[in-house]
């Protein structure tokens, strides 16, 4: 299968060189070539250019891009996509006037999601989720990466490792896969949390490796959850196995976690509302990527993290949305861009560098995702008729995607 699409307004992110991070300053930087084409061979983006260098190409597919724009498509990654029922009773009840931490200490919050999902089955939790991928899909995410964490027992945590393989199998999407057995202590473990991160270092991690179900391991280092000790252990104990650690850190509190996870050569240290200088100072000349997740400030109403003073630090930064049924029911990051520009003061260029190279590079992906360059796969986003590329944070809400385009398949 061939696709030529001809007359591209602009062209965005170009990366002749195959840039895996942009960083600091450089994220103000997005490369773009205007009037241009691109062409695509079954699912690799094979040569562009501006139009006046087109030489006449055959293509199956032939689509004239004339006043639209082409982008790669958004590189989600952080998300907990797979997940059974809701969690709309705990919204109103914050609504009302109880904090998320309250509810949780009440056995709402992540522990209700694990009941819900250990009483569905692998079939149901499948076809729930394959929805959310599909309208995240639409809405131009073209690689995501999914966590487990909502089953709290080895059968559950494999069960939704086993939903999210099949997703991978199934989809269009590029899908990376993370085990976060340490999301919450359940119920059966509230005066025992040592025995639940012996179950994680002794069954589950083991157990996850061998049938090979994870690609990263990921534990929610907060106050109330798994402190830096049972951090240390869980990281060491995926490490060992060959799972990379992308952690859950400062969401609420920051008391070390990120060191912890640099220590660790993590791929990425996700959250970071709290973020105190040390936390800053200790990531610069580290292979770990910061991420920030805005609609979960933006849904919880708590800080937005600092991505001024990240990217100022000369840091790359990357957004994700945190798609899940507590703190973040949304999976669209043309939302999740709109806000880095609005609340974390991010500019287009940065916004759109830290949603697609810098995304995929906190998946372990950009050397084949995120950017537009010769060998590179196709993932891309065409948008509406548009003036500039501004238009896609600064009207925000609204849906300026025209057709989206996943390993060289285009979205019907
Ligand atoms: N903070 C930890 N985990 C999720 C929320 C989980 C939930 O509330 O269900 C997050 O990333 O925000
Ligand atoms: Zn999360």
């Amino acid at each position: 299968m061939s696709i030529l699409i001809i007359n591209i307004k602009e062209l965005i992110q170009v990366r002749e060189n195959n840039v895996t991070i942009v960083k600091g300053a450089d994220m103000k930087t997005l490369p773009t070539i205007k009037n241009a084409y691109l062409i695509i061979e079954h699912d690799t983006i094979v040569e562009y250019g501006p139009m006046s260098d087109y030489v006449d190409y055959q293509a199956e597919e032939v689509i004239d891009a004339n006043g639209k724009m082409v982008l790669p498509a958004w590189c989600d990654s952080h998300t907990h996509i797979v997940y059974a029922g809701d969690r709309s009773q705990e919204f109103v009840d914050r609504i009302n006037g109880l904090s998320y931490e309250e509810i949780a200490e009440r056995g709402g919050g992540i522990l209700n999601s694990a009941e819900v999902l250990q009483n569905t089955s692998e079939e149901d939790l499948y076809q729930q989720s394959l929805k959310r991928l599909n309208r995240v899909m639409q809405l131009g995410t073209g690689a995501v990466e999914i966590k487990s964490g909502y089953g709290l027992t080895v059968e559950a945590e494999l069960k939704m490792l086993r939903v999210i393989k099949r997703l991978k199998k199934e989809s269009l999407a590029t899908i990376k896969s993370t085990l976060l057995a340490a999301h919450a202590v359940p119920k059966e473990f509230k005066d025992n949390k040592q025995g639940f991160v012996d179950l994680v270092v002794s069954e589950m991690i083991p157990e996850v490796a061998q049938s090979k179900l994870a690609d990263y391991i990921d534990v929610f280092c907060e106050k109330g959850y798994f402190d830096l000790e049972d951090t240390d252990r869980i990281l060491k104990a995926g490490k060992a196995v060959g799972l990379t650690p992308k952690i859950h850190v400062n969401q609420f509190n920051a008391f070390g976690g990120v060191a912890l996870a640099v220590e660790h050569k993590a791929l990425s240290v996700d959250h970071l509302e709290e973020m105190r200088s040390e936390d800053i100072e200790v990531l610069k000349n580290s292979s770990t990527m910061p991420v920030a997740l805005p609609s979960c400030s933006y849904f919880l109403s708590i800080p937005y993290s600092p991505a001024r003073q990240i990217i100022d630090a000369g840091l790359p930064l990357a957004l994700a949305t945190d798609y899940n049924p507590g703190s973040t029911p949304s999976g669209n990051m043309n939302f999740v861009v709109s806000t880095a520009c609005i609340k974390l003061r991010m500019t287009p260029e940065e916004a759109i560098n830290a949603a697609t190279i810098n995304g995929a590079y906190a998946m372990g992906i950009s050397n084949q995702y995120g950017s537009i360059c010769r060998g590179k796969k196709a993932n891309l986003i065409i948008t509406k008729t548009i003036e500039s590329y501004y238009n896609l944070p600064y009207a925000f809400g609204d849906n300026l995607i025209d057709t989206v385009i996943i390993n060289g398949k285009v979205l019907e």
